[in-house]
Parts: structure tokens; sequence; C-alpha cells
């Protein structure tokens, strides 16, 4: 569910009257998405998703996400583009949270990729690196490997319940990467949660990207190795390596990787897995009682994290020698 602050038709118009973009036609919210509430907006000029920014999002990175946007869609990648209001602000508040207005992106995303759309999404991956290097912004990536132990203390002995054993785990490879994290690689504009559901395709190529939330400035081949435990995994566990292949060689048509950022990769997608492994953990411990949310299962990151200690070679992920 993605829809946790209510609006009532005569509060949207009262906030629209602030946009030049017609008048209102017609809005419901959007059932997909886990952090902000979003909603479908058409008016006589055309169709908007409404975001309502909730609570895990922090009001001090809000000009953050929104001046990227803003300068990834200038750059031509296609992105949700912020609308201003007539005062020129873009943020504002509505039903008391801060809101914003973006412009709809066609498209849809795919529950099944196919290694097609790994290529599409390597090229698209770059394209975002490209285009965010001149962004001057920044905003530390809260949830890089200093991020992970505040995050497995909040687990708070329980991962256990859990799996058996899932704590140990858990603490053995955390101190196996915070002793031996990469260091020196080259950093930009990250997404950092470029997962299937924030992509969209038309007729099989990439159409745009969505869901900027997690953005921040990081190692890019970390996002690289984010995309490749999100998409090129089979529901079974087993890892892909025609989608890999794919996705990475997406990626380097676009931006060559460095040798270094190369021998980083195992360690990156560790990393990666890690990190998705404990934010669902401590989302799975914590449902809110009576929430619509299907917590996302924390072990699937466990099954990959298990695969990613086992390779010591950006080949075996597919990477051309
Ligand atoms: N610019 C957009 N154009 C079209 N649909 C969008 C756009 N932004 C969001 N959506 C829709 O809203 C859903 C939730 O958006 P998302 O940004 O992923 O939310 P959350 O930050 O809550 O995870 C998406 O899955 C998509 O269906
Ligand atoms: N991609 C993350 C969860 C974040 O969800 P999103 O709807 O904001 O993309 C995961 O799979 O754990």
């Amino acid at each position: 569910m993605a829809v946790y602050t209510d609006v009532s038709p005569a509060e949207l118009e009262a906030f629209l009257a602030g946009y030049d973009m017609g008048t209102l036609t017609s809005f419901h919210g959007i059932a997909e998405g886990v952090e902000n509430s979003n909603f479908l907006v058409q008016t006589t000029t055309g169709s908007y998703i409404l975001t309502l920014y909730e609570k895990r999002v922090r009001r001090e990175d809000l000009p953050f996400f929104i001046g990227l946007m803003r300068h990834l869609a200038g750059r031509g990648l296609s992105c949700p583009e912020p609308v201003a209001r007539r005062s020129g602000e873009v943020l504002a508040e509505l039903a008391g949270r801060p809101a914003a207005m973006v412009t709809f992106l066609p498209g849809v995303s795919v529950r099944r990729p196919t290694a097609e759309h790994c290529a599409e999404l390597g090229r698209g991956l770059a394209q975002l690196h490209l285009a965010g290097a001149d962004f001057a912004m920044r905003r530390t990536n809260n949830l890089s490997v200093s991020g992970w132990r505040p995050l497995f203390n909040a687990a708070d002995g329980q991962a256990d319940t859990v799996a058996p054993g899932l704590g140990e785990t858990i603490a053995t490879e955390l101190a196996a990467l915070e002793q031996s994290w990469p260091k020196g690689l080259p950093e930009g504009v990250i997404h950092a949660d470029l997962f299937p559901d924030n992509a969209f395709f038309l007729d099989d190529k990439l159409s745009g990207i969505i869901d900027f939330y997690f953005a921040c400035t990081d190692y890019l081949a970390y996002d690289v190795a984010v995309c490749l435990n999100a998409w090129c995994f089979e529901p079974d566990g087993a890892y892909n390596i025609t989608k890999g292949r794919a996705l990475l060689a997406g990626y380097e048509a676009v931006r060559a990787l460095s040798d270094a950022e190369k021998a980083a990769l195992p360690r990156l997608a560790r990393g990666a897995a890690l990190r998705f492994l404990l934010t669902r953990l401590v989302d799975w411990l914590n449902v809110p009682e009576g929430a619509l949310v299907k917590p996302k299962d924390p072990l699937e990151y466990l099954k990959k994290l298990r695969f990613h200690r086992a390779v010591d070679n950006a080949q075996d992920y597919g990477l051309a020698a």
C-alpha cells in the first residue's frame, strides 16, 4: 500500500490552484510503493504524480532529491520532472506533509526481466551516472557500510527468529566488510534502489526511471552491484550469468568500468546484498500493527549474499574479460 495520508478533492483543488496545470479532472491513490503516499492526478493539461513525503524521508534531503530529478531530466534522462508552482517553489505542503508534483512517465515495470531488459537497464544506469556527473549537490549514503551496524543493532538480537544462525552469519559478514570495504573508487550520483519496480519499459525498451528517494553520492560501481542483485537472480535463487553479462555489457557500452571497479565488484555485490538483507530484516521484524504492507523477504538476500561470498572475480558475474 502506498497511501498513508488521505487527500480530499477539495484539498487537492486548493493545492492545484497554486500551479499552472489546469483544473482537476480525476485523481486516485497508487497502490504500489512503500515509502511515500502517491496519487495519479489528471487535470485538463495532462497526468501528473503527486507525492506526499512520509516520515522515512528526511525533510532536509528533499532539496537533493528534487534538485537531482530536475538536473537529470534537464540532461535528457527520462525521469520524473518536478513541476514548479506559480511561486517558483517545487515543495509545498498538503495534508500536513511536504508534497510535490512530478511529471507522469509512461511505461510499465517488468516482473520477470529478460536479458534484453537487463541490457537496457545497464545502459540506462550508466546514462544516469554520466548525467549526474555535474550535479553539484551531495548526499551521504547513510545506508552504506557505516550504516549497516546500526541496522544490525536495530534487529536487536532477533535475527535468529527469522532463520537459525542468521545473526551469526550477518555478524561475520559485517565485520569482514567493515574491514575490507573498497576505498577510492570513482563516485558520483547513484540511484541506490534501481530495482525492477523502479524502471519502466515500453516495447521492451527502457522508458523511464523513478523513485530517487534513496539516491545519494557513492561509488558508481556500487550502483552496478545493487542492480546485479536486483535484476540478475532467478526466483529459485540462482544467478543468471546471461542476464549479468547483458547488464554489464549494456553498462560498459556507455561507461567503461575501471580495473579497480572491476576488481571491487564481488565485494561491492556482497555489500549490496547485506544492505538489502539488513533493511528487509529490520522491516520484517517491525511491521506496524494493522499496516497493509507486505514486508519483502530478507532471506532472498541471504541467498544472494552466500552466492557473492563464493565469487572472487568479476568475470563470474559475466563481465567481459
Ligand atoms: N513519475 C511517475 N510516472 C508514472 N508512475 C509513477 C511515477 N512515480 C511513481 N509512479 C507510480 O507510483 C508507484 C510508487 O512510486 P515509488 O516512487 O516507487 O514510491 P515509493 O517511494 O513509496 O516506493 C510506482 O510503482 C508507479 O506505479
Ligand atoms: N527495493 C527495496 C525496497 C524499497 O522499495 P521501493 O518501493 O521504495 O523501491 C527492497 O527490495 O528491499
